[in-house]
């Protein structure tokens, strides 16, 4: 859990995300009192719950973006669902619990990282043993250990081959899923996992450079020293405290009074997720996932339905609402130059790898920017990912021929812009499938 200020944690955003000011805010609020929460006692620490977040905006303005950022910042589990999935046909009852188990393997990942990363020094030494005594056999003695391990260090001997025993984790036997049965993953047994342990563990050779068997060895000796149940029991505890759902198009699945039919399963989907977010209990195989405390995300674009569209209780539970404006060309250039991985400094990073350099002038991104709102004003609004398509139409030619041009500089201009895009973006037949 981190200790950002609101304000903190606005100004971490911005370094990623242009604008949205009152959606950052909002977020940022909801992370710190989650460490308010977090320092209350008793019964006090139980009633506060989170103020879940309803995001209205159009497509690519940054609402998920600015979620996964924070979730990141705060290195809080994530997932990001569509509710629309839920509606899909042969929905019939689809699991919203997988939801919170799908969480809860982000969870894991999450806690696995961690842990990995305090292991590491004791898990590279227990590493070097094993390669050492690949190296030398069991029985050498303590000073030919000693040197190969200077050896090792020094990396003379990183092209060596050597034979190393690993665990094999192919059991040869297939798993399964239980079809059309939700929830089959509870209690389900783990055929890989039984035999694995009732065969004490195999174990397969494996001839390979010193170089590579690091990197194995590391993993093996990480993993044995972490305690796997402690693993599970701190991701269910950090699901349940810092867990984090996306939950896009939710608008999707409004009712419209004057369209009955399909809609008894958009309401039906309301009233399933309705307990996630109020608080229940999820069973998943690794144990029971309290949700009260998760914070919920919900996003839409609400051009159709309204927010009030939603079933009462739903509204309730997303009392914190944020409007995201759409992008304008302004915002555009500023995403192209002055986010921390922008798209420009990504490109010129990529090709800085070939000994090739490249400069964007200030008037080749007014001119990107423009052609942005063109094909965006002309096609179809898709925000910010435009970019990319506009981006990688530009620069297709110099991705495909800049291994052979170390050593050059290239400057785009407008010009190089106008002249690679031609009349792509005025054509909207043509941008439909291009841009
Ligand atoms: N305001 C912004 N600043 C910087 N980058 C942005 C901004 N808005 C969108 N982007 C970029 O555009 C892409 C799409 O944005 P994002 O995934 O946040 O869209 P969204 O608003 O969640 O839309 P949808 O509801 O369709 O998922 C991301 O790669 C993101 O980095």
């Amino acid at each position: 859990m981190s200790d950002f200020s609101p304000r903190e944690i606005v100004s971490e955003l911005d370094r990623h995300i242009i604008g949205q000011q009152d959606a950052k805010r909002a977020v940022a609020i909801a992370l710190r009192n989650r460490w308010r929460r977090q320092q209350l006692e008793g019964e006090m620490r139980e009633e506060v719950l989170p103020k879940n977040i309803l995001m209205i905006g159009p497509t690519g303005v940054g609402k998920t973006e600015i979620s996964r950022r924070l979730a990141k910042l705060a290195n809080a589990p994530f997932i990001k669902v569509e509710a629309t999935k839920f509606t899909e046909v042969g929905y019939v009852g689809r699991d919203v619990d997988q939801i919170i188990r799908d969480l809860l393997e982000a969870g894991i990942s999450v806690v696995k990282d961690v842990k990995r990363k305090e292991v590491k020094a004791r898990a590279q030494l227990n590493a070097e043993e094993r390669v050492v005594e690949a190296l030398v056999g069991h029985g050498a003695s303590q000073s030919t250990k000693e040197s190969f391990r200077a050896k090792l260090r020094s990396g003379e001997l990183d092209k060596k081959e050597i034979d190393i025993e690993v665990a094999d984790n192919s059991s040869g036997m297939p798993s399964f899923e239980i079809p059309g049965m939700p929830g089959s993953q509870v209690g389900m047994i783990n055929l890989n996992d039984m035999l694995g342990k009732a065969m004490g563990g195999r174990t397969k050779s494996r001839r390979v450079t010193v170089e590579d068997s690091f990197e194995l060895l590391m993993n093996e000796e990480s993993d044995k020293l972490i305690d796997t149940d402690q693993i599970v029991q701190e991701a269910i505890k950090l699901v349940e405290n810092d867990g984090i759902v996306f939950l896009d198009e939710i608008d999707k699945i409004c009712a419209r009074t004057e369209r009955a039919g399909a809609d008894v399963s958009r309401e039906g989907v309301q009233r399933d997720l309705l307990p996630l977010i109020e608080g229940t209990t999820v069973g998943t195989k690794y144990g029971p996932v309290k949700t009260d405390h998760i914070l919920f995300i919900a996003s839409g674009a609400f051009h159709v339905a309204k927010p009030s569209d939603l079933l009462p209780e739903l509204q309730g539970r997303l009392p914190i609402r944020v409007e995201l404006r759409a992008l304008d060309r302004e915002d555009f250039r500023r995403i192209l130059t002055e986010t921390k991985a922008s798209l420009v400094k990504q490109y010129v990073a990529l090709m800085a790898t070939e000994g090739l350099e490249i400069q964007f002038t200030d008037d080749a991104i007014d001119a990107i920017a423009d052609i942005a709102v063109e094909v965006n004003t002309n096609v179809e609004n898709i925000g910010a990912r435009r970019l990319s398509t506009v981006m990688e139409r530009i620069l297709d030619e110099v991705s495909f021929t800049a291994s052979d041009q170390s050593n050059q500089t290239l400057v785009v201009d407008a010009a190089y812009v106008r002249e690679h895009i031609g009349d792509l973006a005025k054509n909207a037949d043509l941008s439909k499938f291009i841009l």
